[in-house]
């Protein structure tokens, strides 16, 4: 049986990708529009499907065609401030497109979904770490598009009985410690890439949104995961349903949070290169702080990080961009 990575020549999902083929998948498909992701971050011997998720004459295909027995569901549409400028954008591509795809995997015979969630489903704990039976009270709607896509396949498996485990991650950073892929977007908005950009002279400058949050240095605390290490949770969920394994919601993080301030630090002493910092009003959709709970995905999957060190993450995402950088794909 074959898997269908969706989103797989993106960040993620092509690191998911190298873990199938590194633990001996033999047949994995990816089905990406290539909107934010590429070609070039997969293996010669993957197959890639060019194309919308949801196209279902197209998802139908593939998954015969294939024989796919499980969907591993990552692409999406991801950044947290343009969710805000354009909610009828992000509910179309993250929530009505998730419905468009389950519908024809499930008719096509899919017996398994893994779905990329988000601790923005949280929104705005009181306190951290945030375990995964905590009330969701998403605060922005990338939040809350991902949250109408997990009531969906939950309701979609009770009714038509294929098994899934939802992942939602917190922040995903790093790059794979062989250097095969890392976190490519162009005009990317997340933190660590930022940071490094601005560590190798890429950008004149790094911005931090807030710096009066109620946080100990005042700007927001986030719990980083390296993304092998999140890939290596999605082979695992694979091998669970595929084992019969009931359906599960795990959240997909470290349990530790660091601050802006304190990443900032990090990349600056790692790289060995200062940059210009300007403390910036916050930025719209931010929670304060959110830290994972973490122990329910070590407890029912047995999963166990690697990489769980922010000194080593930061120099896997330096190497990245130094890599993107000679290659001239930045
Ligand atoms: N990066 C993070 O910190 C983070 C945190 C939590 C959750 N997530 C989730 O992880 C998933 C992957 O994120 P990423 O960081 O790898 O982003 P990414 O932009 O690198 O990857 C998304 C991929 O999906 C493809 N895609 C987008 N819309 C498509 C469509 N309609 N049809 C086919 N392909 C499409 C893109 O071309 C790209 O290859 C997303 O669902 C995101 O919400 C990411
Ligand atoms: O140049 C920057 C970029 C980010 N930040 C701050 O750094 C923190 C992290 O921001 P990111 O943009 O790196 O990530 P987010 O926390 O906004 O969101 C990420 O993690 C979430 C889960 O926590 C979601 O799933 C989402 O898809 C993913 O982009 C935020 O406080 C943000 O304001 C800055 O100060 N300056």
């Amino acid at each position: 049986m074959a898997v269908l990575v969706t989103g797989g020549a993106g960040y993620i999902g092509s690191h998911m990708v190298l873990a199938l083929l590194d633990a001996g998948h033999e047949e994995v498909v990816v089905l990406d529009d290539l909107s934010t992701g590429f070609e070039w971050a997969l293996p010669p011997e993957v197959k890639l499907v060019v194309g919308d998720v949801a196209d279902q004459a197209l998802v139908t295909a593939t998954v015969r065609q294939h024989r796919i027995d499980a969907v591993a569901h990552f692409a999406a549409r991801i950044v947290v401030p343009d969710s805000v400028t354009d909610p009828l954008g992000y509910y179309l591509a993250n929530t009505v497109k998730t419905r468009a795809l389950i519908e024809a995997a499930v008719r096509a015979g899919v017996r398994h979904v893994i779905f990329s969630s988000t601790a923005a489903v949280y929104g705005e704990p009181e306190t951290v770490p945030v375990p995964e039976d905590l009330a969701t009270h998403p605060i922005n709607p990338y939040g809350r598009s991902k949250l109408m896509s997990e009531w969906m396949i939950r309701d979609a498996a009770a009714a038509h009985g294929f098994s899934y485990v939802i992942l939602r991650y917190f922040n995903v950073a790093g790059a794979d410690p062989r250097g095969r892929s890392g976190q490519s977007t162009p005009n990317a908005t997340h933190l660590i890439k930022v940071a490094t950009q601005a560590a190798l002279g890429q950008r004149t400058h790094l911005e931090v949104f807030g710096t009066d949050y109620p946080t100990p240095d005042g700007s927001c605390l986030r719990d980083y995961i390296q993304v092998s290490d999140l890939a290596e949770a999605h082979r695992v969920a694979l091998d669970h349903l595929r084992g019969g394994g009931e359906s599960l919601t795990l959240n997909c993080g470290y349990g530790r949070g660091y601050s802006v301030l304190e990443v900032i630090d990090v990349v600056k002493t790692v790289s060995g290169r200062d940059f210009e910092v300007r403390l910036s009003p916050r930025r719209p959709g931010d929670p304060a702080r959110i830290v994972a709970g973490a122990d329910r995905i070590r407890d029912t999957l047995g999963w166990r990080p690697k990489h769980d060190d922010l000194t080593g993450i930061v120099g896997q995402a330096l190497a990245w961009e130094d890599s993107l950088s000679k290659r001239n794909l930045r």
